[in-house]
C-alpha cells in the first residue's frame, strides 16, 4: 500500500497494491503491518461494518464524542465522495475538511482519525462501503453535525438542483459551532 495523500493532520487517502491477472485481481485490504508503517501507529481495529446506499444518499458527518471511532473506509461496489471533518481543538486543521472519491474502481482507502467527523454522498448508482472501526459503536455518545453547515461549507458534489437523501436523524445535525468537539 501507498499514501496518496496525507491530510489535515492525521487523515490518509491509501492506494494499495493490486496484483492484477488474466482471472482479475487481488490486494491486501487491509495488512496491520503496512498500515502501522504508513500511519506511525498500530491500531485495534474492533468492529467491521458494511452498509450499501442509493445514488445521492448522503450518511454523516458522525462522530462518538466518547470512545472516538478511528475509520478505515473503502468502497466495494460504486463511487462515493468520502469526507472528514477535523473536530480536534488543538489540530491546526480544526474546523477543516478533506473529501476524495473511492470507488470500487480505484479501491483507494480513507483513513479518518479518532477525533473527526465522518460523512459520504453516493456519486453512483448504488455504493457499498466497508469500514473498519478502532472503537465500539456506542450510540448514546453519537453525535451528528449538519452535511450541510455553512462554517464547514464542505462542497459536496452534488448533481444541480438535487437535494441528498439523508436519514430523520441527518436531518436535524447539529451546527459545527454548536456541535460538540474534542480537545
Ligand atoms: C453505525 C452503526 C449503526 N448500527 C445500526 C443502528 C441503526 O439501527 C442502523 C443504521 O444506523 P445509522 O443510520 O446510524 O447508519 P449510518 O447513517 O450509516 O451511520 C454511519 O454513517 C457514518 C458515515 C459513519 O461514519 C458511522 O460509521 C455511522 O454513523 O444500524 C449498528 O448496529 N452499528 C453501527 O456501528
Amino acid at each position: 500500500m501507498q499514501i496518496v495523500e496525507h491530510a489535515l493532520n492525521g487523515a490518509l487517502l491509501i492506494e494499495p497494491r493490486v496484483f492484477g491477472d488474466e482471472r482479475g485481481f487481488f490486494f491486501e485490504s487491509y495488512n496491520q503491518q503496512a498500515f502501522a508503517a504508513a500511519s506511525g501507529q498500530t491500531l485495534p481495529f474492533v468492529q467491521d461494518n458494511h452498509s450499501r446506499s442509493s445514488a445521492n444518499v448522503l450518511r454523516g458527518l458522525h462522530y462518538q464524542i466518547e470512545h472516538a471511532q478511528g475509520k478505515l473506509v473503502r468502497v466495494i461496489h460504486g463511487e462515493v465522495f468520502d469526507v472528514a471533518v477535523d473536530l480536534r481543538r488543538s489540530s491546526p486543521s480544526f474546523g477543516q475538511w478533506t473529501g476524495h472519491y473511492l470507488s470500487a474502481a480505484n479501491k483507494r482507502q480513507l483513513w479518518v482519525p479518532a477525533g473527526f467527523a465522518h460523512g459520504f454522498l453516493v456519486v453512483s448508482e448504488t455504493a457499498e462501503l466497508l469500514y473498519k472501526t478502532t472503537d465500539f459503536y456506542r450510540p448514546e455518545h453519537e453525535r451528528c453535525i449538519a452535511w450541510n453547515d455553512p462554517q464547514l461549507n464542505i462542497r459536496w458534489p452534488l448533481p444541480e438542483g438535487i437535494a441528498p437523501i439523508v436519514s430523520a436523524k441527518d436531518r436535524i445535525g447539529l451546527a459545527f459551532a454548536d456541535a460538540p468537539s474534542y480537545p
